[in-house]
C-alpha cells in the first residue's frame, strides 16, 4: 500500500464512527481481503519481489501444460487417495472429510531423511507429507473409525489413544505436532456443536463438552493462528533444499499422484521421457530444483520397518478396498472386520457415528449462501486455528491458507455442483504454503534479496511471523495473481483459469518435479541408490 492509499482498517473504523459500516450487523461479507493484503505485503516487501519476465513466460507455459493436461477440478478426483463419489462416498461424505483434512492440512515438514521421517502405510503403500494425512484419514475409515465425523471428535470414544491410532506412523517418527492436531479437532467439533450443530447431530450421552476435558485446545489453535505451526520455517527448510538441490536424505523410491507421474516414476531416470517445456524452463532457470522429500515412497524398500498389523491391514485393504461411508447411510462392516483382524484395541466402536450423518458443517455451508468469500470469512470468524493472520508493516495481513483451501478443496471434489457450488469461487487466492512458493521460485517468478537468499541456504530456519515469511507468502499470493491476469490478458477465452487451478497445478508440479529429480526403483527392489 503506498502512503497515498487509505488504510482499509481505519476506513472501517471511521465508517463505524459515522455508522455507514458495511456489512450491516449480521451480515458476512465476501471479501476476504486477502489479495488486499497480498499487495500490500508485495507493495512494501524489501527481501522478495517479482520478476516480471519470469512471471510472462511462467503464465505462458502454465497456461499451455494446464491446456495439455486438460487441468480443471475433474483433476482433483483423480488423485488416488481423494474420496470421490465412485468409491461410495456422498456428499456429505465429502464435505466431512475434506474439512477434517484440511483442519490437519499443515506442517508435515521433517528433519529426518526420507526413510526415517513420517509415513503412512496404506493399501501396501507409504505416503508422505500431505499424502500421509489424506492416507491416515482413509485408513481410518476402512478400519470403521468415524474419523471424518465432527461428534465423533466429541465423543467418549475419540480419546487421544484412538487418534493417536488414526495417525500411527510405519516409521519411528510420529506425526508432526500431533497434540495440536487433537486439540484442533476437538476445538472444532466443539465450534461446530455451538455455532452449526443440530439436535439430530448430537449424541449428548457420548459427547463431551470441550470444558470438560482436561486438555486446553485453544493453546494450540491460537499457535496455530499465529502461524506457529501452520508454515512457519518448514517452508524455509524446503525452499533451502529446493536451492540447493538434493541432500544425503535420499529417497528409497518414488511414485506420484498420478497414473502419468507414476509411469515415470517407475522408470530408470535414462528411460525417462524428456520433461515438458514447463520443467525445461524451470531447471533452465533454477538447475537445482529437486529436494529431498518423496511424496510416496513405496513399501518395498521400506517394508522390513513395517509394523505387522499395518502391513496385514494394508495388504487386506488392497485386496478388498473397504470404504466405511463415514457419514453416510450404511456402512460395509464386512469389509471392516477384514481390514480390522490385526490389533482392534485401539478401535472404538464408531459404527454408529458412521451410521448417523452430521450435517453440521454441511449448516456452515449453506450458511455461505454460495459465496466462497463469505465461507472463508465463517471460517476465520468461527474457528480460531482457521484464522491465518499476521502484522506486517503497520497493518494486519489475513492470508487464510487452509480456510480458503478448504473452500477450494470442497469445490474442486464436487466438480463446483450441488453443495461445492460457488459463485464467486474466482475470488480465491493461491493457497500460501511452502510448496508454491518454492515451485515460483524456480520458475524465475519470485526473486529474493541476498540476506532472504543467504538464510534460506545457510540457516534454514525462519522465526513464524517473521517479516520474510509474510513475505515469502503474501508475494507467491500476488505473484500467483500476476500469472492469472497475464493468462487471461493472453488468452480471453480462458475463462474458467483461476487462482485455485494454478495453485493446484502448481503444487502438482512441485510434486511431479520432486519425482522426477530423483532416481527412482523398480516395485520390489530393496534400496535405489543415494
Ligand atoms: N498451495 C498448496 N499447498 C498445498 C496443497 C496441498 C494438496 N492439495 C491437493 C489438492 C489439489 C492438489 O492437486 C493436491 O492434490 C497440500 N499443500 C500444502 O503443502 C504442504 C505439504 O507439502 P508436502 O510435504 O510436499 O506434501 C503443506 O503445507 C500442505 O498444507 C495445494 O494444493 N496447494
Amino acid at each position: 500500500m503506498s502512503d497515498d492509499e487509505a488504510d482499509p482498517e481505519l476506513l472501517e473504523l471511521l465508517r463505524q464512527s459515522l455508522g455507514i459500516s458495511r456489512p450491516t450487523h449480521g451480515e458476512v461479507s465476501s471479501d476476504t481481503g486477502v489479495l488486499r493484503d497480498a499487495d500490500h505485503v508485495y507493495s512494501n516487501a524489501i527481501d522478495v519481489s517479482i520478476d516480471m519476465y519470469g512471471t510472462k513466460a511462467a503464465a505462458a507455459e502454465i497456461y499451455r501444460s494446464m491446456q495439455e493436461k486438460s487441468y480443471s477440478t475433474e483433476t482433483w478426483s483423480q488423485h488416488e487417495l481423494h474420496p470421490r463419489t465412485s468409491e461410495g462416498f456422498d456428499e456429505v461424505a465429502i464435505l466431512n472429510f475434506v474439512f477434517t483434512m484440511d483442519l490437519l492440512n499443515f506442517s508435515f515438514w521433517s528433519e529426518l531423511s526420507s526413510e526415517e521421517r513420517y509415513q503412512v502405510e496404506y493399501r501396501g503403500k507409504r505416503w508422505t507429507g500431505y499424502n500421509s494425512l489424506v492416507a491416515s484419514l482413509r485408513r481410518a475409515l476402512d478400519e470403521g473409525i468415524a474419523i471424518t465425523t465432527p461428534r465423533f471428535w466429541r465423543s467418549q470414544r475419540c480419546s487421544d489413544e484412538t487418534l493417536a491410532h488414526v495417525f500411527r506412523s510405519a516409521t519411528a517418527e510420529p506425526i508432526p505436532l500431533l497434540d495440536e492436531r487433537i486439540s484442533i479437532l476437538r476445538e472444532a467439533g466443539d465450534v461446530l456443536r455451538e455455532n452449526f450443530a443440530s439436535d439430530e447431530d448430537e449424541d449428548e450421552i457420548e459427547v463431551v463438552k470441550g470444558a470438560e476435558r482436561d486438555d486446553d485446545p485453544s493453546q494450540s489453535s491460537n499457535a496455530i493462528a499465529n502461524g506457529e505451526f501452520d508454515e512457519g520455517s518448514e517452508y524455509i527448510e524446503s525452499l533451502r533444499a529446493d536451492i540447493d538441490g538434493p541432500t544425503d536424505d535420499r529417497i528409497l523410491a518414488n511414485t506420484t499422484d498420478t497414473q502419468a507421474t507414476n509411469e515415470l516414476a517407475s522408470q530408470t531416470p535414462s528411460t525417462r521421457p524428456e520433461p515438458s517445456n514447463l520443467q525445461v524452463q524451470a531447471e533452465v532457470v533454477d538447475a537445482s530444483t529437486s529436494h529431498d522429500r518423496p511424496e510416496i515412497a513405496s513399501d518395498s524398500g521400506l517394508a522390513s520397518n513395517a509394523n505387522t498389523n499395518t502391513a496385514v491391514q494394508s495388504e487386506a485393504a488392497n485386496e478388498q478396498p473397504a470404504i466405511a461411508h463415514a457419514n453416510s447411510s450404511h456402512i460395509d462392516v464386512t469389509s471392516i472386520d477384514h481390514i480390522t483382524n490385526g490389533d482392534t484395541t485401539h478401535i472404538p466402536d464408531a459404527q454408529q457415528d458412521s451410521v448417523r450423518p452430521d450435517h453440521a458443517v454441511v449448516r456452515l455451508i449453506q450458511r455461505a449462501d454460495r459465496s466462497a468469500g463469505k465461507l472463508v470469512n465463517l471460517l476465520a470468524h468461527h474457528f480460531p486455528s482457521f484464522r491465518d493472520e499476521y502484522r506486517f508493516e503497520g497493518r494486519k495481513v489475513r492470508l487464510l491458507k487452509r480456510a480458503q483451501i478448504f473452500v477450494a478443496d470442497f469445490w474442486a471434489a464436487l466438480n463446483g455442483s450441488g453443495l461445492g457450488e460457488f459463485h464467486d469461487i474466482d475470488h480465491l487466492t493461491m493457497f500460501a504454503d511452502y510448496r508454491v512458493p518454492q515451485v515460483l521460485h524456480s520458475l524465475g517468478v519470485l526473486v529474493f534479496s541476498p540476506p532472504l537468499d543467504h538464510r534460506i541456504r545457510s540457516l534454514g530456519r525462519i522465526e513464524s511471523g517473521h517479516t520474510w515469511e509474510v513475505q515469502l507468502r503474501g508475494c507467491s499470493i500476488w505473484a500467483v495473481e500476476l500469472i492469472r491476469r497475464e493468462i487471461v490478458r493472453a488468452h480471453p477465452e480462458a475463462t474458467q483459469v483461476n487462482a485455485v487451478l494454478i495453485d493446484f497445478f502448481l503444487y502438482d508440479l512441485a510434486k511431479e518435479r520432486e519425482a522426477l529429480a530423483f532416481p527412482t526403483i523398480e516395485p520390489g527392489a530393496a534400496t535405489t541408490s543415494a
